[in-house]
């Protein structure tokens, strides 16, 4: 009886670990932000077979990446607070079922985006998968404190990956949604890095706050968020947005500088944290904004 009554509970864990293993609310925010290059890739709705299967392909392929990413990091999970728990460190998954767990989703998401999307887009994901899982994790992560800076351009990559599923085409305004992403990424996990120090010091991960100390990250970070701020101008100053976005970048930005500010010269032990999910709903709310002022834009015309 209790066998019977222990085998769902078993199934359901199992489920769990391998939901886990694709980092789910990472997953849904680069989602998010291709559906924003979708978007503005015409000036009306998508084609809806078209915005599924370029969805379903893209996410994926950045689950599978994300899977990748547990498999190789395995040891150094196994030894930081934060990841300790994850299901290949812990051994709740063997490394043979993630590794057939993430070529499947890998498989079957290329697939989708050769067959019912177009090449140019399921390449340009499969490059993106490959930054992440092989030359960030593998080799970036463990080489240089600009490990992020430089892998940041694969989790950056959706809008054009977005752009391309309905054009076949990169094109430029396409571009500058990447340089945003790219451009926020430092400031987003430099501020996770300056709260983990110690766990990052302890597996001898090159990051900024281990090899140049956290005065030197907060400096960074200040300036990053300075740099995004102009980043964020560039698609209103090219014409690709209108006042909407103009008014709630502006605001979204200086909440950003704000946050990085007091992270500089007036730190609680909370604010490197709170500056962290700043982060995370600032990324959010830009791209909802950016999809606000299109339909807003063209109702207007
Ligand atoms: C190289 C680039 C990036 C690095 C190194 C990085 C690093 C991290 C780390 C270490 C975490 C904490 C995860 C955890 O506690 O389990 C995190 C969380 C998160 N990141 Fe990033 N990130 C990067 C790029 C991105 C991008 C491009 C996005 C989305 C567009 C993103 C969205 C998120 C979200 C939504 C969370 C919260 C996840 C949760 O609460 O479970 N990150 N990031
Ligand atoms: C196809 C495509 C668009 C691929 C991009 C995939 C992807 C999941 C990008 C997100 C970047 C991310 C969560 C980095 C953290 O890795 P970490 O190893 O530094 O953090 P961790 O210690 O939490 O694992």
């Amino acid at each position: 009886m209790l066998k019977v009554l222990a085998l769902p509970q078993h199934y359901s864990q199992q489920w769990r670990d391998y939901y886990q293993l694709t980092k789910p609310k990472v997953v849904a925010l680069l989602v998010l932000t291709a559906w924003v290059g979708m978007m503005l890739a015409q000036p009306g709705l998508p084609q809806f077979g078209l915005m599924i299967a370029a969805t379903l392909g893209i996410g994926l392929l950045s689950a599978a990446a994300a899977a990748m990413n547990h498999i190789v990091d395995q040891r150094i999970d196994a030894q930081m607070a934060r990841t300790y728990n994850r299901p290949v460190a812990r051994g709740r998954l063997s490394t043979q079922q993630a590794v057939k767990f993430s070529l499947l989703l890998a498989g079957t998401g290329f697939l989708l985006l050769f067959i019912a999307v177009n090449p140019l887009t399921a390449w340009l994901t499969l490059a993106s998968l490959f930054g992440y899982a092989v030359v960030y994790t593998m080799f970036l992560k463990r080489a240089t404190p600009q490990n992020i800076v430089i892998g940041g351009l694969a989790g950056a990559m959706p809008p054009l990956l977005g752009w391309t599923a309905m054009t076949a085409e990169v094109h430029a305004h396409a571009l500058l949604l990447v340089m945003i992403i790219f451009t926020w990424t430092p400031p987003h996990f430099w501020a996770l890095a300056i709260h983990r120090r110690d766990d990052y010091a302890k597996v001898n991960m090159p990051m900024l706050p281990v090899t140049h100390g956290i005065e030197f990250t907060k400096s960074a970070i200040f300036l990053y968020t300075l740099v995004l701020f102009l980043v964020c101008l560039l698609p209103y100053l090219v014409g690709m947005t209108g006042a909407v976005y103009l008014v709630g970048s502006t605001v979204l930005n200086l909440g950003f500088i704000w946050y990085a500010w007091q992270l500089k010269f007036n730190a609680k032990p909370e604010t490197a944290m709170a500056t962290f999910k700043f982060s995370i709903w600032h990324l959010m709310v830009l791209f909802l904004l950016l999809l606000l002022d299109h339909y807003w834009l063209i109702s207007a015309l």
